[in-house]
């Protein structure tokens, strides 16, 4: 699929690590024609040659500033001469009524999926977006982005996010990972409310956007999946994210640590606190496929 786009519009550039973070704004066809924003960190191998890419997928209220700012991926993804792009978490400005009620659905809570409720259809499709449209726009603005090479990490909704999409799109990306990851949402109280508003068969449709749920479809593929999560993480005491419904689902799979590495970690939460305590492992873990 071709996406005529107009062109990035550049509202901010930052040297860092040696290389540069820019933030970038253009109108997406995938989200009907709404403005979107993305930060994408350069390293300086880039100047010279097309790097490696990993896509940071954020949560629930988050932005595309989000992980840029209080992640700290950049000095690892520097070291290893990875680019990382961060894209926002959902269309804005659709003027869906309701889509600005409640912080964990609307604006900031796309979900990463294409929306079949016909209210949504037009504006939230941000799995096209992430998939097709975001990579097409990247490789023919001229970015230095090495299309063979991306794998795709991300938090929460974001985790949800980037191993739903490593699932439905097999080939894509090389490797995921996620922090603290919404990972079987038919089953929670934020994939109830998101299903049961996105799609038109409710959450009997968000069957096809579930991890826990999908993993037995990519029977005989390799995954490189890494998940991390803290048991004092409240979202995880409330049983949102339900981890231990994936492993299950993932080792009747046949996966074993090799393709589905998930750890809980004692003490930790929710917060940025934890992704960045354990971002140079999942960074680590990327560049090892990522640089085969
Ligand atoms: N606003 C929510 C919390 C939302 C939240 O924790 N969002 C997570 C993603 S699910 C996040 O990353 N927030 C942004 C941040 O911590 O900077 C609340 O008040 O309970």
């Amino acid at each position: 699929m071709s996406f005529q786009h107009a062109a990035l519009e550049e509202l901010s550039r930052n040297h860092a690590f040696a290389g540069y973070i820019v933030k970038y704004k253009y109108k997406s066809k995938t989200l009907g024609d709404l403005s979107t924003q993305f930060n994408i960190f350069l390293p300086k191998e880039a100047e010279s040659a097309s790097v490696p890419v990993l896509y940071y997928l954020a949560g629930l209220t988050c932005t595309e500033d989000t992980g840029a700012w209080k992640g700290g991926f950049l000095r690892d993804a520097a070291e290893e001469g990875i680019a990382l792009v961060f894209p926002d978490t959902s269309p804005r400005g659709a003027n869906v009524p309701g889509e600005d009620d409640s912080w964990d659905f609307g604006t900031g809570a796309g979900f990463y999926l294409n929306a079949t409720e016909p209210k949504f259809s037009k504006h939230y499709n941000m799995f096209s977006f992430i998939t097709e449209e975001l990579p097409e726009v990247l490789k023919s603005s001229g970015l230095p982005i090495d299309p063979h090479r991306q794998s795709i990490f991300g938090h929460s909704m974001g985790g949800h996010g980037a191993i739903t999409l490593h699932l439905l799109k097999p080939g894509q990306y090389r490797s995921a990972s996620a922090f603290s990851p919404i990972l079987n949402p038919t089953q929670a109280p934020w994939g109830h409310k998101a299903f049961g508003g996105y799609l038109a068969g409710g959450t009997e449709e968000g069957k096809k956007w579930d991890a826990t749920e999908l993993i037995s479809t990519a029977k005989g593929r390799r995954l490189n999946i890494r998940i991390d999560y803290g048991d004092a993480d409240q979202f995880y005491q409330q049983k949102q994210l339900l981890p231990e419904n994936f492993v299950a689902a993932a080792r009747a799979a046949g996966f074993g640590e090799d393709d589905v590495q998930v750890q809980s970690h004692s003490g930790y939460d929710h917060s940025y606190y934890f992704i960045s305590t354990f971002g140079r492992e999942h960074i680590q873990h990327h560049a090892k496929y990522l640089k085969a």
